[in-house]
């Protein structure tokens, strides 16, 4: 389901959940909604995921923003015919991760006082979680984290030139201490802890990042949505949680 909102003066969509491809969707069924949000009028895309750290400067709950990110999933998504409506044949990756929306999200993270680090983030295929060798490899391959999903929708939105902001909570420690005991419910468990200073740091980047406002006849109909808006923030930012995209 998408949900339709504002935040400040700017049209937000988000995305209740998306596609992974270990549950059997194909790349391009996995993708599909970014190219949905895109011909809805979306100019900028905000991806979250739950991810298992490396970098042994993160622990359980940290923030990480995602500055690179390293495919190793099993299929490309942009395989196949190019269809030029949506991109050129070869992407230009050379920044998958806008520096100014970094530049900005970290602006506002030190004026909250919120915790966050920069990562490179490896998609692998999943849906095991990795074994300690595993670990070991993603960490000398160079990245800090690893997870499932995102690498897929980053790469679809660059072919369609969405401009991409990525974070990344990090729900368990791949090393040889914690490694033992992670699960989903951890994953879920830690990725809640951490819910309540994405939230705020995701809110405030929308607020403060580039884009166009409403327009003046859109504002009344925002006076009118404010209050509901205001009354049902709680419930709608959760449903808002991952990932979310606006415009
Ligand atoms: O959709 P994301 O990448 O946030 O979900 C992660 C990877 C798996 O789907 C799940 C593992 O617990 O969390
Ligand atoms: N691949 C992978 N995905 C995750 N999602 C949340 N934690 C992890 C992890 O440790 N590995």
């Amino acid at each position: 389901a998408l949900v339709f909102g504002t935040i400040g003066v700017k049209k937000v969509v988000a995305m209740q959940g998306r596609f992974h491809f270990y549950e059997g969707y194909s790349m391009k069924e996995v993708t599909f909604p970014v190219r949905v949000l895109k011909y809805l009028g979306v100019e900028k895309l905000i991806v979250s995921n739950a991810s298992g750290g490396v970098n042994p400067n993160y622990k359980v709950g940290s923030i990480v923003i995602i500055k690179d990110h390293i495919n190793f999933m099993p299929e490309h998504p942009l395989r196949g015919k190019n269809d030029e409506r949506f991109g050129p044949r070869f992407v230009n990756m050379s920044e998958p991760y806008s520096v100014e929306m970094i530049a900005k999200a970290k602006e506002i993270a030190q004026e909250l006082n919120i915790e966050v680090h920069d990562g490179v983030y490896l998609g692998l295929q999943g849906p095991t979680f990795e074994t300690l060798s595993e670990y070991r490899m993603v960490k000398i391959l160079g990245a800090d984290c690893v997870g499932m999903s995102t690498v897929p929708e980053v790469i679809v939105a660059r072919h369609m030139e969405l401009e991409t902001f990525g974070v990344s909570i990090i729900t368990d420690m791949g090393d040889e201490e914690s490694i033992l005991s992670v699960s989903h419910k951890e994953v879920l468990e830690a990725a809640k802890k951490a819910e309540p200073n994405l939230r705020k740091l995701v809110k405030e980047l929308i607020v403060r990042v580039n884009g166009h406002p409403l327009k003046p006849n859109q504002m009344h109909c925002l006076s009118i949505f404010e209050w509901h808006l205001h009354h049902c923030l709680k419930w709608y930012i959760q449903f808002l949680y991952l990932p979310t995209f606006f415009w």
